[in-house]
């Protein structure tokens, strides 16, 4: 009896794993069939693009948005005049809206246009915790961080110039570097100081979590997405890459925790560090105030912070090796405003028009991503024309196809490094050209509305001190061989420089303490 019943009880509960397993199979094929074919009929009147005029199907379209978002997005644009259009994609097809309904969008309710539901989609955020309860640093950020960035920049300087003599060999003669590793570690350890002072800057495994978090976020979504959305709950705990998430939010408990300890130490007398834990710990409230919650939001603002400022000054040297005429009039500029000002503070800083017009000509060729503004819509949207964009939709701005618009920027073929310069007598009435953190409905770069970038003027500040030092202390130039700049990575809506190209450098003389005002 009881052998019998133990065999029994196996045997059924083999046929019933086996039945799990069936039905999941059947269910995941009948899915992924179902969104292959279907055509949401969504925004009336939109068409897609990427179909070759009908020679490739939807679903071919889909996965071709992977490696040609850019060129989907282009043409889509191009093809409606800048209208309304959808860009198939393999998790969701986008609705494209015209940018002059964004100055009525701008500002929608969450509960209505929402911006973390985007993320929270593109990252499987409910696993990945990407985009989940992202409340408290975007505040803090434009109202702590921004006003503070006059006394938290001497800071990210200092830490910019220890930073760079970790990471950069002597450079005695020409010697390869790979760019975009060397300018990711500086601008990692530059945030470091920012985010929590030299306790977390000068910690290498914290260096490696702010860095890895990004990618392991990213990866462990894309491992999620293989698997039917019923069966994520399960298939995140065996996961490999989830397991990396959670070791990486345990890493910034284990650090952050007592660097917040020290802080709740300080008496209303004690000089408060100029840094954004403490700039978190002050202004959270109620739950927020919790130790978890803030030591994950600073690994949150590595996320932001790191890798989107990082790939800047890679494109700006890779195009500045192409066009070796553009270094020296960016060198002389960073010199005449040191040997004016002394230092960098955010006064001296915003005198570096140059550069400042190069980063923008840069982003605007190479940005960081192809489209913004996403926003997946809770409820219809109605516009001012009475146009409905219905609910369920994942909407968004061409940023780049509007950058690249011939009738709002002249000759968009040509890099122009200087276009941007405001000119020393502007005409009455013609507005001063836009700067590297303009927002408008023509440059997109940053978003638009409440929830553009918070930190663009921080990321701004930060990238001119970075090329800066690098202008100032090096010669660099492509390896032998290379002529042209080397060819973005791009992988749907992200935009990214190879980081396997390597850059010769050669250090220079005492150029950046010698123009410093009272160096020695
Ligand atoms: C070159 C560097 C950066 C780029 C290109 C960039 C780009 C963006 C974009 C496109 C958005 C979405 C805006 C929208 O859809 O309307 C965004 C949001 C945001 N970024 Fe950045 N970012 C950069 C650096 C930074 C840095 C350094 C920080 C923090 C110090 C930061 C903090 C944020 C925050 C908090 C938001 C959300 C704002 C909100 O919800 O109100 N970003 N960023």
């Amino acid at each position: 009896m009881a052998s019998f019943r133990t065999a029994s009880a196996g045997s059924v509960s083999h046929d019933h794993i086996s039945f799990i397993l069936l039905v999941s199979v059947v269910a995941s094929i009948l899915y992924s069939a179902w969104f292959r074919t279907r055509k949401p009929c969504l925004f009336p009147g939109a068409p897609y693009t990427g179909l070759a005029n009908g020679a490739r199907s939807l679903a071919e379209a889909r996965r071709r948005y992977q490696t040609h978002a850019a060129e989907m997005l282009v043409e889509g644009y191009e093809t409606t005049n800048g209208g309304f259009y959808y860009v198939p994609g393999p998790d969701c097809d986008r609705l494209m809206i015209p940018t002059r309904y964004l100055n009525e969008l701008k500002n929608a309710p969450d509960d209505c246009a929402d911006f973390l539901g985007s993320f929270t989609e593109m990252f499987e955020g409910e696993y990945t915790t990407i985009g989940k309860r992202w409340n408290l640093h975007p505040r803090v950020v434009k109202h702590q961080l921004n006003p503070s960035l006059p006394a938290v920049l001497p800071h990210v300087e200092d830490e910019i110039r220890i930073a760079a003599a970790r990471v950069i060999p002597p450079c005695e003669d020409w010697t390869p570097i790979p760019v975009v590793s060397m300018v990711t570690q500086i601008i990692a350890q530059a945030s470091g100081r920012m985010i929590g002072g030299t306790q977390l800057s000068r910690n290498l495994e914290w260096l490696d979590t702010s860095l890895s978090f990004t990618h392991a976020t990213w990866h462990a979504a894309q491992r999620l997405k293989q698997y039917p959305s019923w069966t994520r709950p399960f298939a995140q705990w065996f996961i490999a890459e989830m397991k990396a998430v959670r070791h990486h939010i345990a890493v910034a408990r284990r650090f952050i925790k007592p660097i917040l300890a020290e802080r709740r130490q300080l008496s209303e007398s004690d000089e408060k560090p100029t840094d954004l834990m403490q700039m978190l710990h002050t202004g959270a409230r109620g739950a927020d105030r919790d130790t978890n919650f803030l030591a994950y939001t600073g690994l949150v603002v590595s996320f932001a912070a790191i890798h989107t400022s990082a790939s800047v000054p890679a494109h700006l040297i890779f195009d500045l090796c192409a066009r070796p005429e553009y270094v020296e009039p960016l060198r002389n500029e960073v010199k005449d405003v040191l040997a004016a000002d002394g230092t960098f503070t955010k006064a001296s800083l915003a005198k570096l028009l140059k550069l400042d017009s190069f980063m923008k000509e840069s982003q605007r060729v190479s940005p960081l991503v192809f489209m913004t503004f996403g926003r997946f819509l809770h409820k219809d949207l109605v516009l001012h024309d009475g146009t409905v964009i219905p609910k369920g939709n994942m909407i968004g701005v061409p940023s780049h196809a509007i950058a690249n618009d011939p009738t709002l920027c002249k000759d968009p073929e040509t890099f122009d490094g200087f276009r941007w310069i405001p000119s020393d007598e502007c005409a009455p009435g013609v507005p001063a050209p836009p700067s590297f953190v303009t927002t408008n409905p023509h440059n997109l770069a940053w978003g638009y509305g409440k929830h553009a970038c918070s930190g663009r003027f921080f990321a701004s500040f930060e990238i001119k001190m970075v090329m800066a030092h690098i202008l100032l202390n090096y010669d660099f130039k492509f390896e032998p061989g290379r002529v042209e700049r080397p060819a973005n990575l791009a992988f749907e809506l992200q935009n990214a420089p190879d980081p396997s190209i390597k850059v010769l450098f050669k250090r220079r003389s005492v150029d950046g303490q010698a123009c410093r005002k009272g160096s020695p």
